[in-house]
This record gives C-alpha cells, sequence and structure tokens, in this order.
C-alpha cells in the first residue's frame, strides 16, 4: 500500500537484515567501517576480503506487508554499511523466488465485438485458461471448432498476484513496484519486466495512459524517488560509470545534465524539426504526479541517474543520445541519420563492493537529473529517439525491448567525497517487446527479421530461467539429503549447466540481476479478449517458470565473448557467424522511416522521411577488455554456439513452415471454392433445363388448346378434349424419349432445349386430323415405354399410373368381349406372349421386354427414322425388367443413352418378326378370303402390334373386310385387325 510522506513503512529488507548483521559484527564507529571499506577498494582486484558478511534467510518480502510496515523502524536502524567483499557465496536460503504477476487488460472499444474472455480468475493468485478452440466446443453455428494449438486446452496457472482488470495503475504501482523502490532507496538492485504478446498493456503498465489518473510504473517511480529523497539530493562531481563504479566527471557540469525537451529546438534542430507536433503533446505522465514518499536515510545524499537504451534486432542503441545529421550524402528525400550500437563490456569486479562481474553496455549515457519532471521529460526524449528511429514509427507496437534504469548514487554526509564513499544501486525497468509468433502474424523481409530477434531474445530469457531453476533445483537436491550424504558445493557446481546468457543481447545485459544481488519482478499482460489463446499460454507458461527461478544464484560467471571463442575453438567444430563476427568489418544496416505527425486537435498532419544508417558496435574496443574474461573450456563454448547456431536454424525451419502451411491452406480452400462453385452451376444448370422442359411441355398444352380450338367450349368438353391432349403429350414424349432424337430429352444446355423444341412438330401434329375424323386417339399406356427414373422424367406419366391404365383397359375389353371366347382368346394371347419372349429371351440378355399383344398395338412413331422400323409399344413383364439408372447425375446421360439404345435394338427385332407376321396374315386372309365373308363377327377379332407403314396395303384390305368392327380404341395406320379364327388359323399355320 502506499504511503504518504512522514509514514512511510521500513520493511525488514535483505538489505536491512545485512545492515543490523554488519553492526552487530563490527562494533567498530562508522568511521571504522569507511576505513575498512576504503581499504577494501584500494586492495588488488580479488583480492582477499577483510570482512565477510554471511546472508540469512529473508524474513518476510510479502508485498502488501511489506508496503504496510513502518518505513520509520527500517530508517532507524539504518547505518553507514561495512562495504565487504565476500569470499565465497554460499548456497543457502538467502534467494527468493522471481515475483510474477498477472495483470488482466480490459476490454476497449477497438477490440470490437466482445467475445467471452478465455482466462477465468479463480483466487487472488490463480487463474484458468480454457482454449476457446477447445474440443467439443462449438461455434455460433453449432459446428465443432477446429482446435489449431497444441497448448493444453485447460490450464491453472499460479501467480505471486492477479489483478484484475479494473486495477487501477496506483494500486497496481503499490503492489508490485514499490518494493522495488524501497530496495533501490536502500541500495538494492531490482528488476522489473513487464512480458506479454502484443496489445496486451506492457506499454500501459510502463508508461502510462493518457488519461488523469493512468500514469505508469515508469512516471509513479520517479515521483516517489524524488520524493523520497527530497532535500537530500548531492551536488557532488561524482558520477556512475559501468555497472558498479563511481567516478569524478571531467569537469563541473559535464555530466550533470543530460539532454532536455526544453532546449531540444537548440541543441538537436534536426530532432526538433522532426518531431515539432510531439514536443508540444503533454500525456498523464507529465501531469499526474504519484504523492508516495518513502522514509530514507537522511544522513545520507543522494543522486539520480537516468539511462534510456533499447535492444532492437539484437542490437543496443542508446535513446538519450545526441541525435545529428550525417555527414553521409543524403537520401533523395529526408533525413539521414546514423545511430551506433553500443557493446555490451563485462564490468570489472573491482567495481563491485562484493566482487561481482557482470556486463553494462559500454558508452550508454547516464544523465542526471533532479527533478521527476526533468526525469520525465528525459524519458519522453527517449520516447521521441524512438520514434526517429522507427522502432514505434512504423507501427503501435513496440518492436524493441526499451530499458530504463534509474541509478541511484548515495553517500553519507559524514564522508570525504570520494569514489569509495559512494554506494550505488540500480533499478531496471524494462518494456519487452511483444512476443507474439510470426506464424500468426505473417510478416516477412524486416519484420520477419525484428520478429526473429524478439523472439530469440525471449527465447534466451526462457532458456536462462530454465537452466537456472534446474541448477538451483540439483543443488537443492544435494543440500537437502542427510549430512554425511551430501556433496561439496564445489562438486555440485560442476555438474551445473552453464545459463545461456550471452546468447542474446537482453539476458546479457540484464544477467546481473540474476546472478548477482537484486531482486527481480516480472508483470505478466494478458489480453484475455485476443485470439491469440496459443500466444498466451506460452507466455502464462513462461512465467511459471519464472516465478521458480530463484535469483542470486552463486554458481554464474560472465562468459567470454565471442571474438575470444572463435580463437580458441578446436579446428573441425564449425564456429557459429557470431563467433567469427570480430573478423569482419562492420556493415552499417540502413532502413527508411516514415515519421507521421499532427493530425489530431486541429493540428496540420505531416510526415517526415528519414533514414536511419545503424553502424554495428566496435567490436575492437570490445575485444581488449574481454581479455578480463576467464578463460572457459573453448569447446564447451563451441558446442554452444553450435546449439544456438542449430536453434536459430530450427526457428528459421519453424517459420518457413508455418508460411508453408498458411500457403497451402489458403491454396486447399481456393480449390475448395473452385470445386463447389462449379457444382453449383452444374445444379443451376440442371434446374434451367427442368423448368425449361415443363415449359416445353405447357407451350405444348397451349398450343395444343389452341389448335384445338377450346377457348370458349363448354367445360365438359375441354376437360375431355384436354385429357385427349394430355394422352397425345405423352405418346409424343414416349415416342421422343424412344426414338433417334432421345438426346433431346436430356438437353445439356438451354441451347438443346431449344433447338429439341424447334426440331420438333408440334405435338399435335396429326391430332386435330384425328379430332376431326372422330377417331378416338391412342391411350399413353398403349405406346408409352418405360424410362429411367429421375428428375428429367417426371413429366411422365407415374408406373402406377400406367399400370392402373392398363387394368382399366382389359377390363374393357372384357367387358365388351366377355364370354368362353375371351377366355380363350386370353389363352391364346398368353401363348403368344411367351412364344414372343422365348424368342427375345433368345436374341436378348440384358433386358426382357415383349409386344403388349393383350392390348392395342400403338402407332409407329412417324418421326422415327426409316431405319426404325417400329417403335411398337412394349410393356416390361414386372419391375426388375425396368432399365436401373444409376442415380448419380454424372452418369444418368449415359444411363440414358444406353437404355435407349437397347430399346432401339429390342424394338427393331421384335418390329422385324411382327412385321413377318404380319405379311404371313395379309397372305392367308388373302387366301381364305372366298372363304371368310365380311360375315366375320367381332369376337373373331385379334390385335397385332406392327411396327412400320410398310404394310398400308394389306392393313386398307383388312379394315375393309371388318369395317363395323373396330375397337373402341379405333383403328390406325399401326393396327391390324385380325378376325380371330383367321389368328388361330394362322398360328397354327405358324
Ligand atoms: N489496464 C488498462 N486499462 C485501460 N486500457 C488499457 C489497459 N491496458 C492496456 N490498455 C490499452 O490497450 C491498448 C494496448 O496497450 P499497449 O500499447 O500498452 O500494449 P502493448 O502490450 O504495449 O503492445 P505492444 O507490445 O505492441 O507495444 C492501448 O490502447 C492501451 O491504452
Amino acid at each position: 500500500m502506499a504511503t504518504t510522506r512522514g509514514k512511510a513503512p521500513a520493511p525488514p529488507t535483505r538489505a536491512s537484515t545485512r545492515t543490523t548483521r554488519a553492526t552487530s559484527q563490527t562494533t567498530a564507529p562508522a568511521s571504522t567501517a569507511r576505513t575498512t571499506r576504503a581499504a577494501t577498494k584500494t586492495a588488488p582486484s580479488g583480492g582477499a576480503a577483510q570482512t565477510t558478511t554471511s546472508r540469512k534467510p529473508l524474513v518476510n518480502r510479502d508485498n502488501t506487508t511489506e508496503a504496510k510496515a513502518p518505513v520509520a523502524r527500517k530508517a532507524a536502524t539504518k547505518v553507514p554499511t561495512a562495504r565487504a567483499k565476500p569470499v565465497s557465496v554460499p548456497v543457502d536460503n538467502d534467494r527468493e523466488p522471481i515475483k510474477a504477476f498477472l495483470r488482466l487488460r480490459p476490454h476497449i472499444h477497438v477490440d470490437g465485438p466482445t467475445t467471452a474472455p478465455y482466462l477465468e480468475t479463480l483466487t487472488d493468485t490463480s487463474v484458468q485458461m480454457s482454449d476457446p478452440n477447445r474440443d467439443g466446443a462449438l461455434t455460433e453455428n453449432n459446428r465443432p471448432r477446429f482446435r489449431p494449438s497444441t497448448a493444453a486446452p485447460t490450464s491453472i496457472y499460479t501467480f505471486s498476484h492477479v489483478f484484475a482488470a479494473s486495477t487501477l495503475q496506483a494500486e497496481f504501482f503499490t503492489k508490485t513496484t514499490l518494493p522495488l523502490v524501497r530496495g533501490l532507496l536502500d541500495g538494492e538492485n531490482g528488476l522489473l519486466f513487464a512480458y506479454g504478446v502484443t496489445n496486451s498493456g506492457k506499454t500501459f503498465t510502463m508508461q502510462g495512459g493518457t488519461t488523469e489518473g493512468s500514469a505508469g510504473i515508469l512516471p509513479r517511480t520517479l515521483d516517489v524517488i524524488f520524493n523520497s529523497i527530497d532535500g537530500l539530493q548531492s551536488k557532488s562531481r561524482y558520477r556512475p560509470v559501468r555497472l558498479h563504479g563511481v567516478e569524478l566527471g571531467d569537469g563541473p557540469g559535464t555530466y550533470t545534465r543530460g539532454p532536455s525537451l526544453d532546449n531540444l529546438s537548440s541543441e538537436e534542430p534536426v530532432l526538433a524539426q522532426v518531431l515539432a507536433e510531439h514536443l508540444e503533446t503533454s500525456d498523464a505522465s507529465t501531469t499526474d504526479i504519484d504523492p508516495t514518499v518513502l522514509s530514507v536515510d537522511r544522513n545520507h545524499e543522494y543522486s539520480i541517474w537516468l539511462s534510456y537504451a533499447e535492444v532492437y534486432n539484437e542490437k543496443i542503441y542508446d535513446l538519450l543520445a545526441d541525435v545529428s545529421e550525417t555527414d553521409k550524402p543524403t537520401a533523395a528525400q529526408g533525413l539521414l541519420l546514423t545511430r551506433k550500437a553500443l557493446p555490451i563490456r563485462p564490468s570489472p569486479p573491482s567495481d563491485s563492493p562484493d566482487g561481482l562481474n557482470g556486463k553494462y553496455v559500454s558508452g550508454l549515457k547516464q544523465a542526471k537529473v533532479e527533478s521527476a519532471a526533468e526525469a520525465k521529460n528525459l524519458v519522453k526524449l527517449g520516447q521521441l529517439h524512438r520514434r526517429v528511429f522507427g522502432t514505434l514509427a512504423n507501427s503501435q507496437s513496440s518492436r524493441s525491448h526499451g530499458m530504463v534504469t534509474i541509478k541511484l548514487l548515495k553517500k553519507h554526509r559524514g564522508e570525504r567525497d570520494e569514489p569509495s564513499a559512494y554506494h550505488t544501486a540500480r533499478l531496471t525497468l524494462v518494456d519487452l517487446a511483444g512476443s507474439e509468433r510470426t506464424k500468426h502474424t505473417q510478416t516477412t523481409g524486416d519484420r520477419l527479421k525484428e520478429a526473429g530477434n524478439i523472439n530469440k531474445s525471449l527465447m534466451v530469457l526462457g532458456q536462462c530461467m530454465e537452466v537456472m531453476r534446474s541448477n538451483q533445483r540439483r543443488v537443492a537436491q544435494s543440500l537437502a539429503g542427510p549430512k554425511h550424504e551430501r556433496s561439496d558445493t564445489r562438486d555440485i557446481k560442476k555438474f551445473l549447466a552453464v545459463v545461456p546468457f550471452r546468447h542474446s543481447k537482453l539476458t546479457e545485459i540484464l544477467m546481473d540481476y540474476f546472478v548477482g544481488d537484486g531482486r527481480v519482478v516480472m508483470i505478466v499482460n494478458v489480453n484475455p479478449y485476443d485470439t491469440g489463446f496459443d500466444e498466451n499460454s506460452h507466455v502464462m507458461k513462461f512465467a511459471a517458470l519464472a516465478k521458480e527461478v530463484h535469483t542470486l544464484a552463486p554458481v554464474q560467471r560472465a562468459p567470454p565473448s565471442p571474438t575470444k571463442m572463435s580463437q580458441n575453438v578446436p579446428s573441425g567444430i564449425p564456429v557459429p557467424q557470431r563467433a567469427r563476427i570480430g573478423s569482419v568489418a562492420p556493415i552499417p544496416h540502413s532502413r527508411k522511416v516514415t515519421i507521421s505527425t499532427g493530425g489530431q486537435g486541429g493540428r496540420k498532419f505531416s510526415q517526415t522521411q528519414v533514414e536511419v544508417l545503424e553502424e554495428d558496435e566496435d567490436e575492437d574496443q570490445s575485444e581488449d577488455e574481454d581479455d578480463n574474461d576467464e578463460p572457459l573450456n573453448p569447446l564447451v563454448e563451441a558446442l554452444f554456439d553450435e546449439l544456438e547456431n542449430m536453434r536459430l536454424q530450427l526457428f528459421d525451419a519453424e517459420m518457413r513452415c508455418a508460411i508453408i502451411e498458411a500457403d497451402t491452406r489458403e491454396e486447399v480452400m481456393q480449390e475448395m471454392e473452385h470445386r463447389i462453385h462449379n457444382m453449383e452451376k452444374m445444379f443451376a444448370r440442371r434446374l434451367m433445363n427442368e423448368v425449361e422442359q415443363n415449359e416445353m411441355k405447357m407451350d405444348a398444352k397451349i398450343d395444343m388448346l389452341h389448335r384445338s380450338g377450346l377457348f370458349g367450349k363448354t367445360p365438359g368438353k375441354a376437360r375431355r378434349v384436354v385429357e385427349d391432349l394430355e394422352d397425345e403429350e405423352d405418346i409424343k414424349m414416349s415416342i421422343i424419349a424412344e426414338g433417334s432424337e432421345d438426346e433431346s430429352l436430356y438437353p445439356q444446355s438451354s441451347t438443346d432445349v431449344q433447338s429439341s423444341r424447334s426440331n420438333t412438330a408440334s405435338p399435335l401434329a396429326g391430332k386435330g386430323k384425328r379430332i376431326k375424323n372422330k377417331k378416338q386417339p391412342p391411350r399413353a399406356s398403349e405406346i408409352r415405354m418405360r424410362v429411367p427414373s429421375g428428375p428429367e422424367h417426371s413429366f411422365l406419366p407415374s408406373e402406377d399410373d400406367t399400370a392402373t391404365e392398363t387394368d382399366s383397359r382389359r377390363d374393357s375389353d372384357e367387358d365388351d368381349d366377355g364370354g368362353d371366347e375371351d377366355d380363350e382368346d386370353d389363352d391364346e394371347d398368353e401363348d403368344e406372349e411367351t412364344e414372343m419372349e422365348e424368342s427375345e429371351d433368345s436374341e436378348t440378355s440384358d433386358a426382357e421386354w415383349q409386344p403388349n399383344s393383350g392390348k392395342e398395338a400403338s402407332r409407329s412413331a412417324k418421326s422415327a427414322g426409316p431405319s426404325s422400323r417400329s417403335t411398337g409399344s412394349f410393356v416390361a413383364k414386372s419391375e426388375a425388367d425396368f432399365f436401373t439408372v444409376p442415380p448419380s447425375p454424372v452418369f444418368a446421360k449415359d444411363a440414358k443413352t444406353q437404355s435407349m439404345r437397347a430399346k432401339q435394338g429390342l424394338t427393331q427385332r421384335a418390329s422385324g418378326k411382327m412385321y413377318a407376321l404380319a405379311e404371313d396374315l395379309e397372305k392367308m386372309a388373302l387366301s381364305e378370303d372366298a372363304e371368310a365373308p365380311a360375315s366375320a363377327t367381332s369376337k373373331g377379332k385379334r390385335r397385332f402390334t406392327r411396327g412400320t407403314a410398310g404394310s398400308r396395303s394389306s392393313r386398307a384390305k383388312l379394315s375393309l373386310e371388318a369395317p363395323e368392327e373396330w375397337d373402341e380404341a379405333g383403328a390406325d395406320d399401326s393396327t391390324i385387325i385380325v378376325p380371330a379364327k383367321q389368328s388361330q388359323a394362322s398360328k397354327k399355320k405358324r
């Protein structure tokens, strides 16, 4: 909880514990302690310490408790500490895990429609994360969701504390950062970094928003520091150097003030020109002031120094360095600005009171600030430089890791103004770049490289955590056993894995916090409304891992530089690219940046083109300083480099796979779309065909009605005529189906339909004539031929209709004829049918057809070609005799064609036989003409089906023989009526 001025709590911290201990151990007065420290400092590097301090387990570092504890008590016990270098750092409980705080981002209007968050808060310290695409989950359309993630669908994660989306900035700062600020004022190092995917709220957490009360961690930290040291600021000329060192400035005022926004236009005209609009803006970070005051030792004087660096593309740049135009030829338009990457160098152990080494950014500007406002302006200046140099210019998303380091120099007022009197502590606040995966963001080119480097540095950070955790577990296990079974700590250390800090610039800079005396706080930002479940589960796993890592591990040392390694690598082991860099001249990397300004609040919108030249760091210098490194096993180092190389290759391969996968998915999707489109077209065409056929039928009917002059007739008569016309239509359709024009029944396009329509004579051709002659038209059942079922034939009468009609016709025949002779005739008919069947059986194998001998024969189709001698009526014996057409629309046409051909063949054969039979009958009739007078009774009439018009003459003669005996159905061109006796006689003859 935040405290107000004068009531600041002072919890027992590591520093305070150590201080108390030092007080009790060394009974000497403060001046003695000072002498001791001075002696220690003047001892040669690595010399034996005169005083050793042993660390005690921490008492209680819970954030809440700490915030509530009285600072006054702490201040009262605070005395100048005797700096003593420990001989060895024992592996004991004087470690604490990295604190991991989870912050949930609220849903904001730019996120689009609200979806249910996939993160549910269970307790103050745990959350449950459930994949929205998990098995069984349904989409809005009730379809099972596709789950591309390899992460567990539901997981529970625990944190030091979980902050709900409604948490205010002030509350968040108090619980997470205030303890670190407390530690800084007490002389402790601290690191706080915000980790999360893009758009999860890292920058909001670190810098703050634009509304009142939304200032973030960084401005609040500066406020609290300056609130607390108010009136205690030092005017000394000493300044901090390297990681732990202090040295006298070149002259008064040289290093006391850093660049400022106030005099930017005179100091940095280039920048002022580019960022004129931005200089006027003020946000909450400058107007919001955190009133919290922490109690400090008022016997000390303090000075605050600030540096701001960014790690971009595995290079470190100073964001507070002066920006100047280059002498080199400028680009076509706009400015050409250069900036030089800064090298990382090992800090000499002599700088550190504890003999700790570490690495620092060589050449990073550290500016002295005397007020919170000045410090905030400097931070803002750094942000502007970040925009100028492009990492914030082309995107709203941070593409670099931003690091603000606040250094505190503290000296007891009673001590002489000399370097040894100063104690340094630092607090680094890091806004990490978004940890999104390139697979999902589809980045290419420079962006891909950026993303690769971001991911690499974060991956290495995770690896460092992993190795540290497993090392610490091994040590803990060995110490946990019975005393006699415990191994020597030195033996254990030999088997501990090397933490790969130097595999990325980010971890190389931060290494000191993990292995040295400092506390680490990690803030995990999550946007639970984001679709990136996969990325967020990686973040959560990282946090879970970090939470298990204890800082202050004693086993690490700074690894040598790659340049040095390359010289020691045995032949035969491939040396990765980075290890060979030292011998190659650095190639500056240039890129173009467009900075947009204005456009808001009525300001003029303008764009400035800036070409940025990024030069590599000076390798020679770093090589010189690397000589301070202790030599390590070159083989191990080479293997590490190889491992790193392979990791990079793996990462690269994964990236390519992701892109290929995305391309393939796209391709498959397009192919499917194409097919579906084709199918749609096909079905639409078939539908059109059906519609046109129906239209044809309707047209034909209307045509028939016109021809028959039905309009204006009485309804009863009209109905009868319409029935007749329908029969006629059926006949016509059957004939079309059966005949050589069968293709026209299945038109493939509207053009076909049109042509078939135009080629076909009116269905009423001849009908009018028959109506005039008062002859009954043939019925549909007489000449209908079964055709395969299907949508194209739906216009034909159903089979049931045919059967019904046939039955009724049979009934009427029976009614007409009646008597025994009828029975006899029927028997004979059956005999004939059998005969016909037998003859057909021998010739046809695939289908059996028989002439409709029991009923009237149909007339032959006039449209049939000369080769088609007959298209007589056939009725299938049973359902099984019908042609079966596969239901698939693809094969329907072929099947129909085959069916038609088969029918045609059968028809031709049957009509040939019948033709022969008819001729026989004709001959017989002629020969018996004299014996059988025209008085033949109707009972003796026989009907046969014949197919051609070739027997017209015989028909003419026969019809003359018994004109009054015509069947009700009426004779027509294709019907021969033969007296029964003649028929029997001829049959017997045969
Ligand atoms: N706690 C919060 N309350 C209100 N708004 C928030 C909060 N956290 C984030 N936002 C808003 O969400 C948006 C994205 O946040 P921010 O820019 O901080 O994300 P980021 O993680 O830093 O993204 P990047 O990594 O791309 O820089 C901003 O508009 C910010 O104002």
